[in-house]
């Protein structure tokens, strides 16, 4: 290519440069006078966020894929969401978990993080009010579903007004860039669960210890170099380790899904979920009896999971997610239905199925 053509796309770009900037600054000042018309109500309208992230999916021509246009937009709006009131997002920390990617998946990088030691701490920082919204993992492709965040559901007052979708990638970090002599492996026990053939194959010896995370895994292995962690790449980067093996999972689309919990849930977007829970009486056939209300209606159920109740011996609830929103003439018609058989249903949100 000649010095020639190469100023003329040089210049192009420094012009459209310009242009990109002012129609930036002009998103943000409509962004800020919208904050001002609410007034000081709720800012963050995951509805709205969904619906702008689909449009510019949909009508991008090109040559950006739908997901990098995506993630751009994800990253204004969240600069644009910043200006009206910067939103605080609590998450199983510490920072470098995969909670935090999912927070800054879903929130974009001008969300301020504020990490908690558990799950149960994550739900009482939300509830209190010292943050705006939660990102708790509610279930693993490979591992199954997390267990504590679903009890906690049952209990709180908060609302589901987002899911997010994580890719998770596991690998074996240490502080030195070999194999040998590696005495124990700490990870998070749903990762080392999610990588248990990988370390039959590949470190069969190796002591295996369950920590509270994959951060703190991290943290473990930068200190000793007798000892190695699995975690993501966050982790990798804020402990500074090496990857002597990457992308360790067994499953090879390996997949967290993650709720973010809020004071309120969405409304909706056209394309949402409901979550519920809710218990059967105790007599024969009484599941089958429970969802027929959603199969007669035409509500499709996209997760069913089962929990014992913790009250009675052998009692159970089940969580439920649904296709649509609670205001939807058919959703609402299946709840009432269910109201009428269960012992007890309690709606968690509708929220938009994750985009990004
Ligand atoms: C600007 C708004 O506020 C926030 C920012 C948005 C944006 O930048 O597009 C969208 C939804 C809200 O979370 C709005 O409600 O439209």
């Amino acid at each position: 290519m000649s010095d020639d053509l190469l100023k003329q796309h040089r210049d192009a770009i420094d012009a459209l440069d310009l242009k990109v900037l002012q129609c930036l600054n002009e998103r943000a000042e409509h962004a800020r006078k919208i904050g001002e018309i609410k007034g000081g109500g709720v800012i963050y309208r995951p509805e709205r966020e969904a619906q702008v992230l689909r449009r510019i999916k949909d009508v991008n021509p090109g040559p950006l894929s739908g997901e990098t246009v995506a993630r751009l937009f994800r990253e204004i709006m969240s600069a644009c969401l910043s200006l009206e009131k910067p939103l605080t997002i609590a998450h199983l920390g510490p920072s470098g978990t995969f909670s935090e990617s999912a927070s800054v998946k879903h929130f974009g990088h001008a969300a301020n993080l504020k990490p908690c030691v558990s799950i149960d701490e994550v739900f009482r920082t939300a509830e209190s009010g010292d943050v705006d919204y939660a990102v708790v993992p509610v279930e693993n492709s490979t591992e199954g579903a997390v267990g504590r965040t679903l009890d906690l559901l049952t209990q709180t007052p908060l609302q589901i007004c987002g899911e997010v979708v994580l890719r998770i990638h596991q690998h074996l970090l240490r502080n030195t860039p070999s194999l040998e002599g590696i005495e124990k492996v700490y990870s998070h026990a749903q990762s080392l669960g999610q990588c248990h053939e990988w370390l039959n194959t590949h470190l069969p010896d190796v002591e295996r210890v369950s920590v509270a995370s994959n951060a703190e895994a991290a943290r473990l292995a930068a200190a000793d170099a007798r000892f190695a962690a699995i975690a993501g790449d966050a982790a990798a980067e804020r402990f500074n380790l090496t990857q002597l093996a990457s992308n360790i999972e067994d499953e090879p689309n390996n997949t967290t899904r993650f709720l973010v919990l809020g004071p309120h849930d969405a409304t909706s977007s056209g394309k949402d979920k409901t979550s519920l829970v809710m218990s059967a009486k105790n007599q024969p056939g009484a599941v089958h009896q429970l969802l027929a209300p959603l199969a007669e209606r035409g509500v499709s159920m996209t997760k069913f999971e089962s929990r014992p109740s913790r009250i009675g011996l052998w009692e159970y609830v089940f969580f439920v997610d649904v296709e649509g929103h609670s205001t939807d003439a058919h959703v609402v018609d299946a709840i009432e239905a269910l109201k009428e058989r269960a012992a007890f249903v309690k709606v968690l949100g509708s929220y938009p199925v994750a985009v990004l």
